[in-house]
């Protein structure tokens, strides 16, 4: 299998505290790859290392075999990325938002297709602060998918969104697996990692606990489900 990022002995240092520990995985071409942990356990930390937004103290991460950092101009075109944070302009409405992210890129997606997909059509002349939190999540996706990106980095995409609009998300993300991207998201719900994701990493206070697929996880010890794996294995590394 072609692994699209190698992180290896990653570690970052705040405040003299190792938030990311020595953390190594590979994700594969057209994996859904899923980091999962506790709050402050390293998981965006982890992403923002890979996307060069923080300089790693130790190891290094790598996306098509490239450091971010370096390399930001060849890696800014095969990349989507919703932070948990987006920042927007004051006074701008989501349709200007398209158009400005679009122009950015060589070969944009077509944006009034992508607002009709995620139900934003409605919408597209109001201002982006006037939208509701799950709106808001929901036009993060469709700017990570602007770019027509091989990878995309989703953190808690589906947090904030009601039951109906996650599950629409879960399926938009499943198709886009099956048409060959890979994806690495965080998140906090174990429904969710357990119907996309191929694979998962468990995170504690920076460190791997736990890497493999959802049954591998299961079968590690005498578990119902991932979330009491989840519960066990976060509570036996101590
Ligand atoms: N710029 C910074 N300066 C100091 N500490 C930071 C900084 N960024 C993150 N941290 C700390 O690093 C730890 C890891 O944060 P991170 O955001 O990576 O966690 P997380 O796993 O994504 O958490 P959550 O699930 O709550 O989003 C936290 O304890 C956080 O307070």
């Amino acid at each position: 299998m072609d692994k699209c990022i190698e992180v290896k002995d990653l570690t970052k240092i705040f405040e003299a505290r190792k938030v990311v520990d020595q953390l190594s995985f590979d994700v594969n071409v057209g994996e859904v790859y899923g980091i999962l942990g506790h709050n402050g356990a390293g998981k965006t930390t982890t992403i923002e290392s890979i996307l060069g937004l923080n300089q790693p103290d130790c190891g290094y991460a790598l996306i098509f075999g490239k450091n971010a950092r370096n390399e930001r101009k060849i890696l800014f075109e095969r990349i989507g990325v919703q932070l948990q944070v987006s920042y927007y302009q004051d006074n701008i409405k989501v349709i200007e938002v398209c158009e400005e992210i679009a122009a950015l890129y060589q070969n944009p997606a077509d944006y009034h297709q992508l607002l009709h997909q995620f139900q934003l059509d409605t919408f597209k002349n109001q201002y982006v602060d006037q939208l509701s939190g799950g709106e808001k999540q929901k036009l993060s996706l469709v700017i990570a998918l602007i770019p027509q990106p091989e990878i995309i980095f989703l953190d808690e995409l589906t947090t904030g969104l009601d039951v109906v609009a996650r599950r629409e998300v879960w399926n938009i993300l499943k198709n886009l697996k099956e048409k060959g991207m890979t994806i690495v998201l965080t998140t906090h719900y174990m429904e969710e990692a357990q119907y996309l994701c191929d694979r998962i990493l468990l995170l504690k206070q920076g460190k791997k606990v736990i890497e493999g697929t959802v049954n591998d996880i299961m079968q590690s010890g005498p578990y119902q489900n991932l979330e009491e794996a989840y519960l066990t294995l976060m509570e036996e590394k101590q």
